[in-house]
């Protein structure tokens, strides 16, 4: 399709790139790899095998060579087994400092390229094209990069920025429902850390909301990556204040590795959100009500709330390995209302199971 009506969000700080938002962008891949860009390789899934070979088809002329990876499906792409065969490529082609990875599908592949780009030669070239939502609103946008181990996820990994982001709405043509949903965990997740707009827009009409057919769609999409954006180009390097976008993630993390994997990263941020918001109640200050408009609105995008009442302890073993632990002290992002995030550390692990209490099934 061709391009209409893009916008741009600009991240700034230590390093500086656009986030293309809208249709047809996908043709502006060349102007955001640049001039000296002589081999690219296409990191992909087979979900996205058509896109990527359609990209490779209209970039093959322009470059010396452009290849594509294909990688499992989403969490088995973050292995270092799959790293490793992408490192290969890379090595086996001679791959120098002045080519280029394309991270292309969900949030895992962009995690996956992004890794793999990071550490060839210490440093290549990367432009994320994300192909889910939410590799559109967080993954693709902001530099972590990383992937999984045994003990946990996203134990290995680097901030590397990307040259560029490119989220091309029309790639979202083949997403699932349920992705698109998943999705929208993050989304409110900014709606509860930093933009009501993304709430109120919710809470007024979900399944347009949710329809990237809409403009509203769009709307949201852009509103989410402008505060990942605004957070990450204030504090690329997790110094402070970038700990909010984690909001969720302590616990959401966690019964990920529970679930091994197979479970949507979404989906278990949605839990992890509603624990994260018990914790707020009992612990901070966050009031019954700001509980109730969490609850309502992740039960309005059919994410889930609750996780069963035995996996207590198991969680806080995981949880022990959390980055944002310090010294064996977990750290958890709540809210003093919406809008107002903050750190929560050291709390009894009383306090910790009690909130638990609250989402247990
Ligand atoms: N780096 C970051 O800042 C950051 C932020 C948020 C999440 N993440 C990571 O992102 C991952 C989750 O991302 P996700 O939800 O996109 O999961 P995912 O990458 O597993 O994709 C979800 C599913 O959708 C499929 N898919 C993607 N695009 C498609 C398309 N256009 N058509 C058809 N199928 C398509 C994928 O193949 C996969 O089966 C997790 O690993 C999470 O840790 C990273
Ligand atoms: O960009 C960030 O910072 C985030 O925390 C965004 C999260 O949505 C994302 O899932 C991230 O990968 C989690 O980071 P981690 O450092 O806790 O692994
Ligand atoms: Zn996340």
């Amino acid at each position: 399709m061709t391009e209409q009506q893009a916008t741009e969000i600009q991240v700034t700080g230590e390093n500086e790139y656009s986030v293309l938002v809208g249709r047809g962008v996908i043709d502006r891949v060349p102007e955001v790899l640049g001039d000296r860009v002589a081999k690219v390789l296409i990191v992909h899934t087979p979900t996205v095998g058509k896109i990527a070979s359609d990209l490779r088809d209209a970039l093959q002329g322009r470059y010396d060579q452009v290849l594509l990876a294909e990688v499992p499906d989403a969490e088995s792409a973050k292995r270092v087994e799959v790293a490793a065969f992408c490192w290969q490529i890379l090595g086996q082609s001679d791959f120098t400092r002045t080519d280029a990875v394309i991270g292309l599908g969900g949030g895992a592949v962009t995690d996956l390229a992004g890794f793999v780009a990071a550490t060839w030669l210490r440093g290549v070239k990367l432009v994320q094209i994300p192909t889910s939502v939410l590799g559109m609103v967080d993954a693709s946008v902001g530099g972590k990069t990383g992937i999984n181990t045994t003990e946990g996820k996203n134990l290995v990994g680097s901030f590397y920025a990307p040259a560029g982001v490119i989220c091309d709405l029309d790639l979202l043509d083949s997403l699932p429902r349920n992705e698109v949903l998943a999705g929208f965990a993050e989304i409110a997740k900014c709606g509860f850390i930093a933009e009501p707009e993304i709430l109120e827009l919710l809470e007024a009409d979900v399944d347009r909301a949710t329809d990237p057919a809409t403009p509203e769609f769009q709307r949201l999409v852009e509103l989410a990556i402008g505060v990942k954006a605004r957070v990450v180009s204030e504090d690329f390097r997790e110094g402070g204040l970038r700990e909010i976008l984690n909001y969720g993630h302590t616990l959401g993390h966690a019964i990920e590795h529970a679930e091994r994997y197979q479970w949507r990263h979404g989906v278990a941020i949605s839990i992890g959100m509603m624990y994260a918001a018990e914790l707020g109640r009992m612990a901070g200050a966050l009031s019954d009500e700001a509980v109730d408009r969490h609850r309502r609105i992740l039960s309005s995008l059919t994410l889930p709330l609750h996780y069963p009442a035995g996996r207590w302890q198991g969680l806080l073993a995981t949880m022990q390995r959390d980055k944002k632990a310090r010294a064996g002290m977990l750290r958890f992002i709540v809210l003093d209302d919406i809008g107002k995030p903050r750190v929560l550390a050291g709390v009894d692990d009383s306090m910790l199971q009690f909130a638990y209490q609250e989402i247990a099934s």
